[in-house]
């Protein structure tokens, strides 16, 4: 028999809350409880500065729930929020300065990699351009954002957990010269995560922020794909020098890249260029050449919209074997006609003094 929530919320509630006193349920700490088949996920969201005391009631609450009856694996995430605000004040005050985009210590450009629509080899992009600019001798960043999917870890060859040994700092990973970061690496590749708006924006905040990312030249963001909150948090957190839309030739693709190019826009966030991606089908076998999704649309789309298309990169099954093995094509063979369109990407980046 499957567990049930009550069951699991009635574990829970064996567990005291260290600041409120009261059981973490009732202190309504347990979030997101999320139950598939025996795998039982939830979130404990507890105010930002506390976070690392809540640590051992975060590995009380996975052990209570890995041992009930029906429970085969049992994962516990521990994000932080911000204190909730006082009531306000009515007496007049001097104005409080509005607290706009912010630049990340130690990384001078950001730039986000974006679609409209998901499966168009938006990480595919992120993760060559990423080693294009390393090689490049940039100093590069990826930051995966896209929580849905997080791809980037597999991409870029990296697993195991990112260490945290002061609980406040992240130290990301390092891979193909690029300092990676990905909620892929905090809750595991394969675990799809429930998560809610505000407990989006707190995550990407914590990763901007706790991320000990270093000197970077460049950090680029791997965002999901259409026009959400995490995009929507970035533009209004960070500095971004400038979004990437890339999008394939079809129809469909481009007007949903054509949403994301109009959000952006509202955001005032400048749109450094798109990028027509399984532009052109190159067989594997005697480099016969076919459109498969038609060619040209987003360079069309791009003129229309008066914005710069940065390449068409070709659909071929070497990208797709480089970037599932962990080894970006531009890095697995530099010098192929599949990487000259990433390191044409890079190199324009570069031109234009945003990387
Ligand atoms: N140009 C290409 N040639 C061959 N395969 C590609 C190409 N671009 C992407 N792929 C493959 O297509 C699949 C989807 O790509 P990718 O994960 O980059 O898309 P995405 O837009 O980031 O998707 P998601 O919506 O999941 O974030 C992957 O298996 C990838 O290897």
């Amino acid at each position: 028999m499957s567990v049930t929530p009550e069951a699991v919320k009635t574990a829970l509630m064996a567990l005291k809350d260290p600041a409120s006193g009261q059981d973490i349920v009732s202190a309504g700490l347990v979030r997101a409880l999320n139950i598939e088949g025996g795998e039982v996920r939830f979130v404990i969201e507890v105010p930002g500065a506390s976070a690392p005391a809540y640590e051992p009631v975060r590995a009380q609450a996975e052990a209570a729930v890995a041992a009930l009856q029906g429970v085969t694996k049992a994962l516990v995430i521990l994000t932080a929020h911000s204190q909730p605000s006082a009531p306000p004040d009515l007496k007049p005050k001097a104005k409080a300065a509005p607290q706009g985009p912010a630049k990340i210590p130690g990384v001078d450009h950001i730039i986000a990699i974006a679609s409209g629509k998901g499966g168009v080899g938006k990480s595919t992009v992120a993760a060559n351009l990423a080693c294009a600019l390393a090689a490049q001798g940039r100093r590069v960043g990826l930051l995966d954002a896209d929580v849905y999917g997080p791809s980037q870890p597999k991409m870029l060859g990296m697993s195991g957990k990112p260490g945290s040994p002061d609980g406040k700092t992240i130290i990301p990973m390092k891979n193909h010269g690029v300092t990676m970061m990905s909620m892929g690496l905090m809750v595991g590749e394969d675990q799809a995560v429930v998560w809610r708006g505000p407990m989006l924006m707190g995550a990407l905040q914590q990763m901007l922020g706790q991320v000990a990312w270093g000197e970077l030249d460049v950090l680029i963001v791997d965002l999901p794909p259409g026009t959400g909150d995490v995009q929507m948090t970035l533009s209004q957190k960070a500095e971004v020098d400038g979004a990437i839309v890339v999008s394939t030739p079809q129809d469909v693709a481009l007007l949903d890249a054509r949403k994301g190019i109009d959000m952006f826009r509202k955001l005032k966030t400048p749109i450094l260029g798109m990028v027509e991606n399984m532009s052109t089908h190159v067989c594997s076998n005697c480099g016969h050449e076919e459109h498969l999704f038609g060619h040209g649309g987003v360079a069309a789309e791009a003129a229309k919209l008066g914005v710069p298309l940065l390449a068409e990169v070709p659909l071929h099954l070497d990208i797709r074997v480089a970037a599932d093995g962990g080894t970006p094509i531009v890095v697995s063979a530099p010098d192929s006609a599949q990487a000259a369109a990433f390191h044409s990407i890079a190199k324009q980046l570069v031109a234009k003094g945003v990387a």
